[in-house]
């Protein structure tokens, strides 16, 4: 088990700031995830933990001892690569024993080892075989087997399931999970999958432009996005824009309502009011604002039936579009394109961005 301290990581290429002073804790056993767009910097600080690139600036230090400076193969964390990373002339045997091998551990101790890293990963059966005749899953088991043989103080992964089809990529990531809860081994894993990221982690990192925009558990994530970019890129969120008044008072445009007083707001600043799909109420015809509840009038524009929701998109007479996940009823059912309806949100679901930026409860 270790502790991983990243202290003032920046790293450029050339003209590009790929990582912009990163600072992360990650506490011993977690699995901590980068999650965020292409090009935001997720790989470069993953290669630079492990090695393969140099920092410009800033420490890395696992259970407090400096690494950044080291070689990759003397930092002693393993590494599960987006491409398997097979050797395709080795039996699985003989790639899950490549590293130990390059330690110089002795054949006797060897063999126990390989037998237990094809264990966890439930591929004693297949030892013998060639990686040509597995398949992609297995592959990627191959693959986690040969970075786990060498008792890594962490484990590294990048995307490692994104090569595999829908149904796989699920049930081997509660799979990875359950191996990596098991061994408490320290894991930093990336992925551009939020549901993945949320589904695995005890920690989200979510990256953009180089920079860290929150770290926190899936739930504060979801719940509570630090601001707009994490609002928009981890799960579906509505928008909608309104302004700050000379009052001081944030007046959605989308229904002239109140939303809040802002104590030292600046007049005419920009702000948005967002909601999750599934915190959105859908009814017909018009009903009025309470206190706890924000209401907005406005049409249907498509209802899709997808099993066990109904998806409503919509958009608010002042031109919002608004989207709800509901339960299907045959109320809802009924609904058709152009009926008028209701839109109704409670104030507790509700964060406030002003310029766009730091999030806040509307209540
Ligand atoms: N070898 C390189 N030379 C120049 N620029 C690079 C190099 N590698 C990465 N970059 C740039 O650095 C930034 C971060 O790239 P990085 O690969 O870390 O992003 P990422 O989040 O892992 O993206 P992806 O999900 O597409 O792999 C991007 O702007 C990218 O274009």
């Amino acid at each position: 088990m270790a502790s991983v301290d990243i202290v003032n990581i920046r790293k450029s290429y050339g003209p590009v700031l790929a990582l912009s002073d990163i600072d992360i804790q990650i506490e011993s056993g977690a699995f901590f995830t980068l999650l965020g767009p292409s090009g935001c910097g997720k790989t470069t600080l993953l290669r630079t933990i492990a090695g393969f690139h140099f920092q410009d600036s800033g420490t890395i230090l696992v259970n407090g001892r400096e690494i950044q400076n080291m070689p990759a193969h003397k930092r002693g964390v393993g590494m599960v690569f987006q491409d398997y990373a097979v050797f395709p002339h080795l039996s699985v045997t003989d790639n899950v024993a490549f590293g130990l091998k390059r330690k110089k551990i002795s054949s006797a101790l060897i063999k126990p080892k390989v037998a237990e890293a094809l264990r966890i990963v439930q591929l004693e059966e297949l030892a013998h075989r060639m990686p040509h005749e597995l398949s992609g899953g297995q592959q990627q088991r191959v693959g986690l087997a040969r970075a786990i043989a060498v008792d890594p103080t962490v484990l590294l992964m990048d995307e490692p399931l994104s090569n595999l089809d829908a149904k796989l990529r699920v049930d081997l990531r509660g799979e990875l999970r359950r191996i990596q809860k098991d061994m408490g081994m320290t894991t930093i894993y990336v992925t551009h999958d939020q549901e993945e990221a949320l589904a695995m982690s005890d920690v989200v990192c979510v990256m953009f432009g180089g920079i860290i925009q929150q770290a926190a558990s899936p739930f504060e994530i979801y719940r509570n996005p630090a601001n707009r970019f994490v609002a928009n890129f981890v799960g579906a969120n509505n928008f909608l824009a309104g302004n700050i008044d000379s009052q001081g008072d944030a007046i959605l445009t989308t229904s002239d309502l109140k939303v809040r007083s802002i104590e030292g707001g600046i007049s005419d600043t920009k702000i948005a009011v967002s909601v999750r799909p599934e915190a959105v109420n859908v009814s017909r015809g018009s009903h009025a604002a309470s206190d706890d509840m924000l209401t907005f009038d406005g049409n249907i524009r498509q209802i899709s039936f997808i099993g066990r929701e109904l998806e409503v998109h919509g958009k608010t007479h002042l031109g919002d579009d608004v989207r709800a996940i509901l339960r299907p009823t045959s109320d809802l059912l009924g609904l058709a394109e152009g009926d008028p309806v209701t839109f109704a949100f409670n104030r507790d679901e509700a964060i406030l961005f002003e310029n766009g930026e730091t999030g806040r409860r509307l209540s």
